[in-house]
């Protein structure tokens, strides 16, 4: 069987009671391409989290955009996979390039986080990806390796619940999206590095998202490369465009 199409929708640190309730609405309106060929996600900040989930359709899942490293208690400010659990999300966004850079997530911490998470039963968008001085210096894959070499050692081979997103920090919110055969080549690669490192069956059944300003007007030629099985999205997950971005499945399985 081959990867589900996959599209998230991170809406990181955005939104009102008022004006997500709105966004909820125009998700729920949208005409949408039937969830056989696509799997979609959105992700509020925690404190929405439950309402957006009573309020969205069903086809639609949700996700957190963090969580604890490990088991809760005395750590202020934290929410635990276990809360996650409890509360019925089933998905966990972590790595994302504005944790790591921004609060100082190193490699190790974000690996040790996945581990946690998968083992309390959430599934895992683990973000990966490098900043512009990185690509500059040539060093696009292997920062992607060392990235994915941190997760590898707290997961080990269970990646049956880990969808990865390639995120270039240089294209995050900038509106400078990666072309399609940028987006392609290291997509390429870190299905290699899978191969190489976990497995052939975990390289072929692994999704690997391209995130780092989609919209309606790219999402289409991105789709149509062979290693993008889906995408991350920001600004316009907050926008009517996301239906779009989503309905971009259908190009997929027409190319
Ligand atoms: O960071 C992103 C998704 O996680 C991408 O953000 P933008 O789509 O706003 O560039």
């Amino acid at each position: 069987m081959g990867r589900k199409f996959f599209v998230g929708g991170n809406w990181k640190c955005n939104g009102t009671v008022e004006s997500l309730s709105k966004l909820v609405g125009v998700l729920n309106a949208g005409e949408i391409v039937s969830t056989d060929i696509v799997e979609v996600v959105v992700a509020p900040t925690f404190i929405y989290l439950p309402m957006v989930k009573d309020k969205l359709r069903k086809e639609i899942q949700v996700s957190a955009q963090n969580c604890w490293v490990k088991k809760g208690g005395a750590y202020t400010g934290e929410v635990s996979a276990e809360q996650l659990v409890d509360m019925g999300i089933p998905y966990v966004i972590l790595g994302h390039s504005e944790r790591r850079h921004i609060l100082k997530e190193s490699h190790d911490f974000v690996g040790e986080k996945c581990a946690y998470a998968l083992s309390k039963g959430l599934k895992v968008i683990a973000c990966i990806g490098e900043t512009l001085d990185e690509r500059e210096a040539g060093d696009t894959i292997k920062v992607c390796a060392q990235q994915l070499d941190a997760i590898k050692e707290a997961i080990g081979d269970n990646w049956a619940n880990v969808v990865v997103a390639y995120e270039p920090v240089w294209a995050i919110g900038t509106g400078k999206v990666a072309t399609p055969e940028q987006a392609e080549d290291v997509h390429l690669e870190v299905r290699k590095w899978l191969a190489e490192n976990v497995s052939a069956e975990v390289a072929e059944s692994t999704r690997i998202l391209y995130g780092g300003s989609v919209t309606a007007g790219n999402c289409k030629e991105l789709a149509k490369k062979p290693n993008v099985d889906g995408f991350l999205v920001g600004g316009a997950s907050l926008k009517a465009e996301f239906i779009d971005i989503i309905n971009s499945a259908q190009a997929k399985v027409e190319h």
